[in-house]
């Protein structure tokens, strides 16, 4: 089977700076992968070089075989990229339900019932409906933006460090909605809290200094604890 998702030998930049320079991750359907590695190694740029935000330099993007290279981001997010960034993304001045219509592309009886089952996994977001997102606490306001990215038929979803800024209750809860929010989604998850990546992903990649140093089962990285210290700095 194609994979769904496939970097290969990527090299992107911002300006003058070659940010990525050798990043390969392959993500088939259905899978939970976690993108992992120390603070500046390079995630969000990863993340943000698949949406077309960085320029690609070199190597490859496949979509389902297609390539993605060089396309707008508008269209890059129509062909089934989810994109949930850090800063969360979400529109201040919106109630939740007026941020969740502005990011539906139809309003057809699937993505309604997706609604209705963002709903469910966050019932803060049922409660506070009609409320502006500025009001919204830290862990809502991820919540939200993940249901953003949720109420579309999307293949796969890219999420950047969810547990950021968060208080260990909200980290966990959060755990707990990802890991439900997999069984029916693709997800490619960047993060540093080591316990959220093992609780969500299956699958690991590392990177370092903008390249991937390592792959493997996160079974096998929660036993490799010389390598987490190596690379994570956990222990
Ligand atoms: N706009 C920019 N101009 C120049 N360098 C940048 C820019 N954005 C990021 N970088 C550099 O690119 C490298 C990778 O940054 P990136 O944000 O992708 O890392 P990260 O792994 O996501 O780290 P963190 O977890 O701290 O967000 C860092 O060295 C950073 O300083």
């Amino acid at each position: 089977m194609n994979p769904l998702l496939k970097a290969e030998d990527l090299v992107s930049y911002i300006g003058l700076y070659t940010i990525l320079q050798g990043v390969s991750v392959e993500i088939h359907q259905g899978e939970a992968v976690a993108l992992l590695g120390r603070n500046g190694a390079g995630k969000t740029t990863f993340l943000r070089t698949i949406m077309g935000l960085v320029n690609t330099r070199s190597g490859s993007i496949k979509l389902d075989g297609e390539s993605i290279v060089g396309k707008p981001t508008y269209e890059i997010a129509k062909m089934g990229i989810g994109y949930v960034p850090e800063d969360y993304g979400v529109f201040d001045e919106l109630t939740i339900e007026e941020n969740l219509k502005i990011a539906m592309w139809k309003e057809d009886k699937p993505t309604l019932e997706k609604r209705d089952y963002v709903l469910d996994l966050f019932p803060d977001l049922k409660v506070a409906y009609k409320r502006l997102a500025k009001t919204l606490s830290g862990g809502q306001r991820q919540m939200l933006s993940i249901s953003r990215a949720l109420v579309n038929e999307n293949k796969i979803i890219l999420i950047d460090e969810p547990s950021k800024g968060l208080a260990p209750v909200v980290i966990e809860r959060l755990a707990l909605a990802l890991k439900e929010i997999s069984k029916s989604t693709t997800i490619l998850l960047v993060e540093q809290n080591f316990a959220l990546a093992c609780a969500v992903a299956e699958r690991y990649y590392m990177i370092d200094e903008g390249k991937t140093v390592d792959e493997g089962t996160i079974k096998e990285l929660i036993e490799d604890t010389e390598l987490q210290r190596k690379h994570l700095g956990v222990i």
